[in-house]
């Protein structure tokens, strides 16, 4: 499997923009050539690193959650790496390889390599290689729900979790489920969505649920409210809740894309 990159650097002086940016109340498109070196931000305590934070919540709270695009050099991580105790996380490496203690104890998440962290969890990340390595990092606060445990902390990957096809697709739309649908516990989904050449969303979805989706592989046509966007590898998307969402895969090759979506609580109420 194959996990698009931000390009980094800048584009050199002859050319022209590189991708066509979009930013709408229903939406934000940020194509993979607007992650250059000069948009990257540091984040405290995280030594050797730098991310492009590519979501985050706009208007107070209406919006749940931010990500991050955390590269990391040789010999950099962080020991102190989330400072808010009631924030989640989901890491998914694209590049290289990392090592995280937990209170389970040391894990090594190369390409494909997933974890989940719940809020209060401590934990710590390196990069121990001569590589640099590279990975998303979703983060939530976390709404715990009444009578329900919260969620423990597990590490996988994109290779040992089978996806899932879509009823009435014929495996034409497919999802890696990281987290089973009907497990309360958890507030947030980081999946995979893949599909095959031709491969549809054939409605409007509509729905409460926001969304962060980073293409990581493949190209396709995504309608975002009323838009239909031309997607590639290392795009990002950002749906605030009720922006309509289709897509029809383009390419010869699989279409994919890593999705965030806030899943299975009340929905808030102004008192
Ligand atoms: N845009 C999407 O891939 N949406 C998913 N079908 C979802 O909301 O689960």
């Amino acid at each position: 499997m194959s996990y698009a990159l931000p390009p980094a650097g800048l584009p050199s002086q002859s050319d022209k923009l590189t991708g066509t940016s979009i930013f709408t109340e229903a939406y934000a498109f940020m194509p993979a050539g607007v992650m250059r070196d000069i948009v990257t931000s540091f984040i405290p305590h995280w030594q050797g690193s730098r991310a492009w934070i590519i979501a985050r919540p706009l208007s107070g709270f209406a919006e749940t959650f931010s990500q991050y695009i955390m590269e990391v050099a040789p010999g950099g991580g962080s020991d102190q790496p989330e400072s808010n105790p009631e924030a989640e996380a989901v890491l998914f490496v694209v590049e290289g390889q990392v090592e995280l203690r937990n209170s389970a104890g040391k894990h090594t998440l190369d390409e494909g390599g997933y974890a989940y962290l719940p809020a209060g969890e401590g934990w710590t990340l390196h990069n121990r290689t001569d590589k640099k390595a590279t990975f998303h990092w979703v983060r939530k606060r976390y709404e715990p729900a009444d009578g329900i445990a919260a969620p423990e902390a597990f590490v996988t990957s994109d290779a040992a979790v089978a996806p899932i096809a879509m009823p009435d697709t014929n495996g034409a739309w497919a999802t890696t489920r990281f987290v089973e649908p009907t497990d309360l516990r958890h507030d947030m989904h980081v999946n995979i969505v893949t599909f095959q050449p031709g491969g549809l969303i054939p409605f409007e979805e509509t729905h409460v649920m926001e969304h962060g989706l980073y293409v990581i592989e493949g190209t396709a046509e995504y309608l975002l409210n009323r838009d239909w966007v031309s997607v590639g590898p290392g795009d990002f998307m950002w749906l605030r809740a009720f922006c309509p969402q289709a897509c029809r895969a383009t390419g010869d090759g699989p279409f994919r894309y890593l999705l965030y979506k806030d899943v299975n609580r009340h929905a808030k109420l102004p008192w």
